[in-house]
């Protein structure tokens, strides 16, 4: 398969991709239509921050199946397109932490002590040591807006260096915090107290301009790190408090726009320090991310959990195997259910029974939801399924329970609406074996294959023998049947393997007969 990767990645991940057989294609310079030509036919896309994967791209890209991010920032990838388009995108949050924080610890520090600025003026010829009076980090309080893993890996290396620590985070525990020595506090207070704040959060519509003027105003004469993301801290009300000789100064490693304009305001000032966004750019994080997502769009590419999926189904890797055997048969009965439902479907519950209760199944969940809307829909997976059934207004539900009546374990798929309700049931014979086994409430042993009839009946001499000759007719080959009733003289379900579609004629000549309730005629290959 095709992996097209748009920023640089380190050779560890490209060597990763190509050791799994796929063909991976670099494209660096790649926008507009060009990196829409070339996504075409890729089937996994490998970005840094450095490309846009719009929901353009992903109309572009038919074949995509995942966007692996080497690395931790995802604001340059429409999530929700993505999963509207079925994509999985993937991240690698860990790998470039220590090397986030460490540049941020080096920004906090080149900022204190005018490192960049003294360090110009030498090469320039110019002894400026009088210039220079710094301010210690020993014995000053830091301000930590976002206390996740950057965040909080920051606030150790500083408090082991002799900071207090004040942090704002509304999503973390007090006791988190109090773990590694931060003070949650609001953000007001943070700045309030805070020598030096230093900005930890993703972009997102909550965070954008989070540090604007009134929360620089709060600041004072502090010091400002931002080695987050760019639009969290307002750029213009920052040059401008730094003009003013309100900030002490800023470091600053990202920006609204990548790469950052020459004419910005922010080059004006020596006291607005600047990187070209290098948080995530030492060797070692680079190995790590570059591995870690190469082994993620490998995963995905061969059907496999990915680990670290924003917008998929998780499972852990470790309880794959004991889950995967029933991904199959839950899509299976929710395409089945979904078919013998007449009207719109409403509502969706999946339930397990037995060991499998036991199991992670939110990714069976989706494919049982794959199974009930892809004879609806045409481009269903389980990355968008769920969210197609909240799209349609659907009502999903999921329940378990230990106690399995027949089966060592049984996956039930009821779909329903106010007059109508289907349930199908299926199992694993022999650990691997996939059967339907109920199908609204009748007992059955139907192997889920290619093309099924199901059909309604009174259960009376001659109607099995009356369904034979009209498929005959039309020219249906029976492979299979299983036909299971209610009691003696009432109604009847049979379901029939066959080979070939039932042609409509043959469904009304069927319903013609007084004796058929219903034929509902049933595909296992997408839509019918
Ligand atoms: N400069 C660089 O090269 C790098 C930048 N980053 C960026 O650093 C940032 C942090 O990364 P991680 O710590 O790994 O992310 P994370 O997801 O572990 O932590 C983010 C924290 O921000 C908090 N948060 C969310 N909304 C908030 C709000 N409105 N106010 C206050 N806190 C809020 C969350 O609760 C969470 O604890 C991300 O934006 C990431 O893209 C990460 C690595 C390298
Ligand atoms: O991981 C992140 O969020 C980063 O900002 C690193 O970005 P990069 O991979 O260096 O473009």
């Amino acid at each position: 398969m095709k992996v097209l990767v748009t920023d640089p990645i380190d050779d560890a991940g490209l060597d990763a991709l190509r050791d799994a057989g796929h063909e991976v294609e670099t494209g660096y310079e790649l926008e507009g239509e060009d990196l829409l030509e070339a996504v075409s036919d890729a089937h996994g896309l490998i970005v840094r921050s450095g490309t846009e994967v719009t929901e353009e791209v992903f109309e572009a890209a038919d074949e995509l199946v995942i966007v692996g991010r080497a690395g931790i920032g995802v604001d340059n990838i429409d999530i929700d397109a993505a999963t509207d388009h079925g994509v999985i995108v993937a991240n690698a949050p860990e790998g470039n932490v220590r090397a986030a924080a460490e540049h941020t610890v080096a920004m906090a520090f080149a900022t204190a002590r005018s490192i960049p600025q003294a360090h110009i003026r030498l090469k320039d010829g110019e002894w400026a040591k009088s210039d220079y009076l710094g301010a210690e980090l020993n014995g000053k309080t830091l301000g930590v807006v976002g206390l996740g893993r950057v965040g909080q890996e920051v606030a150790k290396k500083l408090d082991s260096l002799g900071m207090d620590i004040v942090a704002y985070d509304p999503y973390i525990s007090e006791e988190r915090a109090q773990r590694i020595g931060a003070e949650l506090v609001d953000l007001e207070e943070s700045l309030k107290q805070a020598d030096f704040l230093t900005v930890h959060t993703p972009l997102t519509p909550e965070t954008e301009g989070l540090i604007s003027e009134d929360e620089l105003d709060m600041l004072g004469d502090g010091y400002l790190i931002n080695c987050a993301r760019g639009g969290v801290v307002d750029e213009d009300a920052l040059a401008a408090k730094v003009e003013d000789g309100t900030l002490a100064g800023a470091a600053l490693d990202v920006f609204a726009e990548e790469p950052l304009s020459a004419d910005s305001p922010l080059l004006e000032h020596d006291e607005i320090i600047v990187t070209p966004h290098l948080g995530a750019s030492t060797e070692a994080a680079q190995e790590n991310v570059a591995t870690s997502t190469a082994e993620q769009v490998n995963a995905a590419l061969v059907g496999e959990p990915v680990a670290n999926a924003l917008n998929a189904p998780s499972i852990d890797e470790s309880a794959f195997p004991r889950v995967e055997p029933y991904i199959d048969i839950a899509e299976t009965a929710g395409k089945v259910a979904a078919q013998l439902l007449e009207g719109r479907i409403e509502n969706v519950e999946v339930t397990y029974e037995g060991d499998i209760a036991d199991e992670d199944v939110e990714f069976v969940t989706a494919s049982a939801l794959k199974g009930v809307f892809e004879p609806l829909e045409w481009q269903v997976n389980a990355v968008n399924a769920p969210q197609i059934a909240e799209d349609r207004g659907v009502d999903v539900t999921e329940s378990k329970t230990r106690q399995a009546e027949d089966f060592q374990s049984l996956i039930s798929v009821t779909v329903s609406n106010d007059d109508d309700a289907v349930t199908v049931d299926g199992t694993l014979f022999a650990g691997d074996d996939p059967r339907i086994v109920r199908v609204d409430g009748y007992r059955v042993d139907a192997i889920p294959h290619g093309k099924m009839v199901v059909t309604r009946n009174t259960d009376e001499p001659g109607v099995i023998g009356l369904i034979g000759s009209v498929m005959g007719k039309h020219g249906v080959n029976i492979a299979g049947m299983f036909n299971a009733r209610e009691a003696h003289g009432g109604e009847a379900l049979t379901v029939y393997n066959v080979d070939s579609e039932v042609p409509d004629e043959a469904k009304a000549e069927l319903n013609d007969d007084e004796r058929i309730i219903g034929v509902n005629y049933i595909t296992l290959n997408g839509q019918s």
